[in-house]
């Protein structure tokens, strides 16, 4: 049998997913028992943007006729809440897998689509929506089921990280970062969510309905990006021997979750003060294993489809077990 995809989305991270799944093809097949994976259909928005597909796909701007296609998995790497979704919800709905890596739909109805994943008998992938390829959210569900996390800090956004290291050791203009960023794929189309905080403020949520079941009230939150960051700022802190990092923090406090981000000075001693360029870095507080580091890629099309394709295999090694067992 073939794994058929339904690809919603082909910008930085649509078109890297299709791409790596050509590249790691055999890869994947020796994983998945054999069955090769296809991209059966691609939805975009704007049909007239000159681009080469993959030759086998169907390419439509109607959700309903890719969904026609007899596919087993949703993809979806398109921007912000809605029409993701109201698709992400019908896939489900329809008994298909959906993997996301849309952490501002996600932060929202994630905890929706999650009841709804497991009541519908599917399996929901969101590895991608926090710190891209970086194992983040397996580490937190999977492998520390015992350990109490009492405190989460974090660099969560790639282009604020980029821009900050560009500016400290090149110099670089805050607005020549922003562009290089955007050359390389790591902001937003639209960058405001990057850098006024509010795209580590989702993928904080995320994380935070993950450790705690639950998400602080949204407008108790105090969100400050790295857009009030001058460069004479990031000077001071040089001379001090510090650094600016762009730090989201949560933790369990007097009964209930509290959240913050924002631009703060780290000395040499933080965990998170040698994190530098796209690179994303948490810091897991646990009451049993102590403090843990986990860092790497936080943005891009690779680090991106790894996350998803992380999913995918992890989903498809599950059913077919399951296949398996009813036999
Ligand atoms: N870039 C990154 O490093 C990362 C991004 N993400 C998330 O992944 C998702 C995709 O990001 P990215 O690839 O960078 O974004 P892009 O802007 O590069 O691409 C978005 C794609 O979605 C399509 N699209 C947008 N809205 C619709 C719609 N209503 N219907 C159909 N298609 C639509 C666009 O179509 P068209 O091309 O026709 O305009 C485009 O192909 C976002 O949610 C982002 O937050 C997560 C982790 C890392
Ligand atoms: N724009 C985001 C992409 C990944 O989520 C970032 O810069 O971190």
């Amino acid at each position: 049998m073939t794994i058929r995809v339904g690809l919603l989305g082909y910008g930085t991270v649509g078109k890297g997913f299709a791409e790596t799944i050509q590249s790691h093809q055999e890869r994947l097949q020796n994983l998945l028992e054999g069955e090769p994976v296809e991209i059966a259909s691609i939805l975009v928005k704007n049909p007239t943007k000159k681009r080469e597909f993959p030759h086998s796909s169907l390419v439509t701007t109607d959700f309903n006729e890719l969904f026609l296609q007899d596919i087993d998995v949703v993809i979806d790497a398109i921007v912000g809440e809605e029409p993701a979704f109201s698709y992400c919800k019908k896939a489900i709905e329809s008994g298909k897998h959906v993997i996301t890596a849309n952490k501002q739909m996600f932060a929202k109805h994630g905890k929706t689509l999650k009841k709804l994943a497991e009541k519908c008998d599917v399996s929901l992938g969101y590895e991608s929506t926090t710190v891209a390829g970086t194992p983040i959210i397996r580490t937190l569900s999977q492998l520390l089921q015992v350990n109490r996390v009492e405190r989460f800090e974090g660099i969560l956004n790639g282009t604020s990280n980029f821009i900050l290291t560009r500016m400290k050791e090149n110099k670089v203009s805050f607005d020549q970062a922003l562009q290089e960023a955007k050359d390389k794929g790591y902001a937003e189309a639209d960058p405001s969510n990057d850098i006024n905080g509010r795209d580590a403020f989702y993928k904080l949520m995320i994380v935070s309905e993950l450790i705690y079941g639950k998400q602080p009230n949204w407008n108790e939150v105090f969100v400050e990006g790295i857009d009030v960051i001058r460069s004479d700022h990031i000077e001071e802190a040089s001379f001090m021997g510090k650094k600016i990092k762009h730090i989201a923090t949560i933790e369990w406090k007097d009964g209930d979750v509290r959240a913050s981000i924002q631009p703060i000075a780290l000395t040499h001693h933080h965990p998170l003060y040698a994190i530098d360029h796209e690179q994303n870095g948490v810091v897991i507080h646990t009451d049993l294993a102590g403090p843990l580091t986990l860092a790497g890629p936080g943005a891009g099309a690779s680090t991106t489809a790894s996350g998803m394709l992380e999913d995918l295999v992890h989903i498809f090694q599950k059913t077919n077990r399951k296949t398996h067992q009813l036999l």
